[in-house]
């Protein structure tokens, strides 16, 4: 390629080590090393999770700080992101999982209270359109925590309001959400997801993702019980459009908070970096480009489904762009990347057998990595 390539970098974060802006940075330092007159765009790109917040004001969103109940229900400070009546609201700012103190879990009481307060906020300050990124979570609460914020009423059977969490759901008997915030009603949600899992059973939020928020498999059973009782009580309370939301792809995505903003926020589910993609005018930043950088921390065959990488790939792919990719590990097949859209993948681990000096000097170590990108691709 000549010297006047242009490369857009479309990379998500290194979980653990680089934000999804600093990946974009050291990509940058490193092409441009070798090619010093090369057109470098950055679009740091995420699929809902964590830094979906970051990559919305890195693409030209204003942050909106606000204070709301964390997992444990103590305060934490969250941050939205807004731009005009788009705002766009992660719940792992709310109620993730990296808001928990090392070593500590939270699996049956964690809450996504603070996930509807962060929503009304973003209706106080003025969005019309939400998009609700959700993944890696501490809760798996079905999206009770975010509804009763938001003014869910959801009761035992003496009356009393639920406790925080998804164990007590166990013990609901009414649900009453006539009381929600009116201004939802005239709102529009995308709920936007990585996941596809249903709210209950073998492939549900409890079994396939309780585990990593500290359930064991009692607590995995026990939290399963719960949401499928909650579940039934919504049925009973709002009729068929409950029941069906509770099988719809990605009712069980992040605690099943995906199944409250169905049922509750009349979402429209979406995977989560199509719509951020969409958000962020990727389609504008790939018409000005000949070759596009994508990656995360690991490439591995998670990715394949529904990662950012996947659908910065398929997208580039589609407007018929070369596409390479950054990562720390890379488990992939030449086979599989191919197939993916992806041409090469050029990982930490291949210039660093160490994982932990990997993730220790993650940024020089990709730029070594970008340079040797770009002596090979430009
Ligand atoms: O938060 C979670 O449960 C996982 O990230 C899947 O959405």
């Amino acid at each position: 390629m000549t010297e006047t390539a242009r490369v857009l970098i479309a990379a998500d974060k290194f979980k653990g080590s680089l934000t999804a802006a600093e990946v974009a940075e050291h990509v940058t330092v490193g092409i441009r090393a070798v090619r010093p007159t090369a057109v470098v765009e950055s679009l740091p790109v995420a699929d809902g999770g964590d830094g979906t917040v970051d990559a919305a004001v890195a693409g030209g969103f204003s942050p909106v700080e606000v204070e709301v109940t964390g997992p444990l229900g103590l305060p934490v400070l969250a941050s939205f992101a807004l731009r005009g009546d788009v705002a766009v609201v992660e719940m792992a700012q709310a109620s993730g999982l990296r808001l928990l103190p090392p070593f500590t879990f939270a699996p049956m009481t964690a809450t996504t209270y603070g996930t509807g307060e962060l929503i009304a906020a973003a209706l106080d300050a003025g969005a019309r359109t939400v998009v609700l990124g959700i993944g890696g979570s501490a809760t798996t609460d079905g999206g009770a925590g975010m509804l009763t914020a938001l003014g869910a009423h959801l009761l035992d059977r003496d009356g009393d309001p639920l406790p925080h969490g998804g164990g007590p759901l166990r013990e609901l008997e009414t649900a009453d959400l006539s009381a929600l915030d009116p201004r939802l009603k005239d709102t529009e949600f995308v709920l936007a997801s990585d996941v596809v899992n249903p709210l209950t059973g073998p492939e549900g939020a409890a079994a396939v993702y309780g585990p990593q928020k500290g359930a064991d498999p009692v607590e995995v059973e026990a939290l399963d019980a719960a949401l499928a009782n909650y579940a039934r009580v919504l049925e009973r309370t709002m009729g068929s459009r409950a029941a069906e939301c509770a099988t719809a792809p990605g009712a069980g995505a992040a605690g099943g908070v995906g199944y409250g903003a169905l049922v509750g926020l009349n979402a429209l589910f979406r995977p989560g970096i199509d719509v951020l993609l969409e958000v962020l005018g990727f389609d504008a930043a790939l018409d000005r480009a000949d070759l596009v950088v994508t990656g995360e921390g690991s490439l591995d065959e998670q990715t394949l489904h529904g990662k950012a990488p996947a659908g910065v790939a398929a997208g580039a792919r589609a407007a018929g762009k070369r596409v390479v990719a950054v990562c720390g590990r890379l488990t992939l097949t030449e086979d599989a990347l191919r197939g993916a859209g992806i041409e090469r993948a050029y990982a930490l681990t291949a210039i660093e057998a160490d994982p932990e000096v990997c993730i220790a000097q993650a940024g020089p170590l990709l730029e070594r990595v970008a340079r040797q990108l770009a002596e090979e691709q430009l």
